[in-house]
C-alpha cells in the first residue's frame, strides 16, 4: 500500500487555496434576503440574481489569488473565467448553501429557487447535483482545491495557451489526490468521485445557457456582471 505524503510545497499551496477559499463570503445580508418572509416569484429571481452577483465577484477575486493565475496571458485569465464562471458558481452554492444556510432553512430557501421563474428542467438537476454534492462530505480542502481546478481547465473556449494553465492544474490536482487519499482512506475511489461532479456540472452550463435564453425571452433582467461573465447581450 503506497504511503502517501504531503509535500511542504503541497501544503503551502493547500493552505493559500484554502484561505483565499474562506478569504472571499458573500455579505451575509445578502444570503438572508432569501431567508425572508414571502416573496413573488420576479423578487426571488430579482434576489437570486443579487446573490449570484455577489457570488461571481467572490470568485473572481478568489481566481485572482489561485498562485499563478495573474501570470497567465490575460486574454487567457478572462477566457478561464467566462468558460468556469457557471461551473464555479453552481460548486461554490452547493458547498455554501447547506452550510450557510441553518437545516431549517434549507427548505425555505429550496421553495424559494423552485419560485423564481426557473423551470422545471432545470430544478430537477441542480438539486440533483446538490444532493449529490453534499452526499460527499468534502472537507474545506477538497472544496476550496476542487473549485481551483475547475477554474483551472485547460480546455475553455479561446484559451491559448494550453500548457500554461495545465501547468497551473497538474499540482492541485496531484494534492487533491493526495487530501483524498488521506481524509477518505476508506474510500479509494473517492478522488474519482469529485471529478466525477465535475463532468455532472458541465451539464448544468448546458441548462444554464438555455435558461439564459427563456430568462431573456420573458425579459428578465441581469446584471452588468453577469452579462459580462455570462455573455448575455
Ligand atoms: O442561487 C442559487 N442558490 C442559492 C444560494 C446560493 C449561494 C448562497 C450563498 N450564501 N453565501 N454564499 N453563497 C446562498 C443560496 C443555489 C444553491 C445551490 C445550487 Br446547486 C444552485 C444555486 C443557485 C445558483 C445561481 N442560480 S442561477 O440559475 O444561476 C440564477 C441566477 C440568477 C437568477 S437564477 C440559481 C441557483
Amino acid at each position: 500500500k503506497e504511503k502517501v505524503e504531503i509535500t511542504k510545497e503541497q501544503k503551502a499551496l493547500t493552505k493559500v487555496i484554502v484561505e483565499a477559499y474562506n478569504r472571499h463570503q458573500i455579505p451575509q445580508d445578502v444570503a438572508k434576503k432569501l431567508l425572508q418572509d414571502q416573496y413573488s416569484v420576479e423578487e426571488n429571481f430579482l434576489l437570486l440574481t443579487e446573490m449570484a452577483t455577489s457570488q461571481v465577484q467572490v470568485i473572481v477575486e478568489f481566481t485572482k489569488s489561485i498562485p499563478g493565475f495573474l501570470s497567465l496571458d490575460h486574454e487567457d485569465q478572462i477566457a478561464l473565467l467566462k468558460g468556469s464562471a457557471v461551473e464555479a458558481m453552481f460548486l461554490r452554492s452547493a458547498q455554501v448553501f447547506s452550510k450557510k444556510m441553518p437545516n431549517g432553512h434549507n427548505g425555505i430557501l429550496e421553495e424559494r429557487i423552485r419560485k423564481s421563474g426557473i423551470s422545471e428542467e432545470f430544478i430537477t438537476p441542480m438539486f440533483n447535483f446538490y444532493k449529490s454534492i453534499i452526499g460527499l462530505h468534502m472537507s474545506l480542502e477538497e472544496q476550496a482545491l476542487l473549485t481551483a481546478i475547475t477554474i483551472l481547465t485547460p480546455d475553455r473556449p479561446y484559451v491559448k495557451d494550453h500548457q500554461a494553465v495545465e501547468k497551473l492544474q497538474e499540482p492541485m490536482l496531484d494534492v487533491l489526490r493526495k487530501v483524498c487519499v488521506l481524509q477518505h482512506p476508506q474510500e479509494p475511489q473517492y478522488f474519482a468521485r469529485l471529478l466525477g461532479r465535475l463532468t455532472e456540472l458541465r451539464t448544468l452550463t448546458h441548462y444554464h445557457a438555455e435558461m439564459l435564453t427563456s430568462w431573456r425571452m420573458n425579459d428578465h433582467k441581469f446584471t452588468p456582471l453577469l452579462c459580462e461573465i455570462w455573455d448575455v447581450q
